[in-house]
């Protein structure tokens, strides 16, 4: 079974919306058990079908929810050798700074698990913005020449495994702001912000062009913060007003599955009675 049928009967409720499903959990444990599920089960389909597993994640509130992925069974069956971990987006600042998603990353996930070191591509932090920018570029095209990291036949940008992405209750995803210029960009894959709304200013993101040519993504929502962003993508109101960066997420060819818990989900719950 597909990983994302296999969440899917784990979920209290689902809603389809054209090329994504939102998952709905009783509880951000529940959540959290299924998200490790559905993660073990594509890790093990792309270590079989090419012997490496290239996973993004982002930092804030979803790498707490990816708990239950570094607990039995799963420490001991995921073949961590066989992953690539890159990040979405990072703040430009020391790896040991506690606004660092690396920092996050480390403490909470990787630092548990037998990931070898050379498969963690975490930003050159002595560069500023613009530098490490180009050099994650430069290291993904590098990765992309090697296979590591395939490449979407549909769009020529890197087409990741998966990426396991959280929000911002305005609705931002990686560091991609709402009315930011930099949601316009189409050719670069890596790209910088020196002017984040959210603190700190200098930071690195991937691009629209690259987060959408994914094979998977987990778009993970938890807590009453996010259900005005959830209700704005799930609920069965059409408004005029401009896309949210969460809802320019848009696979070329790959699943999109929404991971939510009943707080995030309440006003959607409540409209459209799921
Ligand atoms: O600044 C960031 O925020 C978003 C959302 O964080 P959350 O704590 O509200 O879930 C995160 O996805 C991104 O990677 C991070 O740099």
């Amino acid at each position: 079974m597909a990983a994302a049928a296999a969440a899917a009967n784990a979920a209290t409720s689902v809603k389809k919306k054209e090329k994504s499903s939102l998952l709905v959990f009783d509880s951000e444990e529940d959540l959290s058990v299924a998200l490790a599920k559905y993660t073990a089960e594509l890790s093990g389909r792309f270590a079989d079908e090419r012997g490496a597993f290239s996973v993004v994640v982002s930092g804030g509130s979803l790498i707490k929810s990816l708990r239950k992925l570094v607990e039995g069974p799963y420490a001991e069956s995921v073949e961590w050798g066989k992953w690539h971990v890159f990040w979405v987006d990072e703040r430009v600042v020391p790896k040991d700074h506690p606004d660092s998603n690396y920092k996050l990353a480390y403490d909470a996930f990787l630092s548990k698990v037998p990931i070898p070191p050379g498969h963690v591509y975490a930003i050159n932090d002595s560069l500023p913005a613009e530098g490490a920018a180009d050099d994650y570029e430069t290291c993904l095209k590098q990765l992309v020449k090697t296979g590591t990291v395939q490449q979407s036949a549909a769009t020529g940008f890197p087409k990741f495994d998966l990426m396991l992405l959280g929000m911002g209750p305005d609705g931002h995803v990686a560091s991609l702001f709402p009315g930011h210029p930099l949601l316009q960009e189409k050719e670069r894959w890596v790209t910088f912000i020196k002017d984040s709304p959210k603190p700190p200013s200098d930071r690195i993101t991937f691009t629209f062009p690259v987060i959408n040519s994914s094979a998977n993504i987990a778009l993970v929502a938890t807590g009453a913060g996010k259900a005005g962003v959830v209700h704005q993508v799930f609920g069965d109101e059409h408004t005029m007003s401009e896309l949210l960066p969460v809802q320019m997420v848009a696979l070329e060819d790959g699943e999109l599955t929404w991971f939510a818990d009943k707080a995030a989900a309440s006003k959607v719950q409540d409209k459209a009675n799921l």
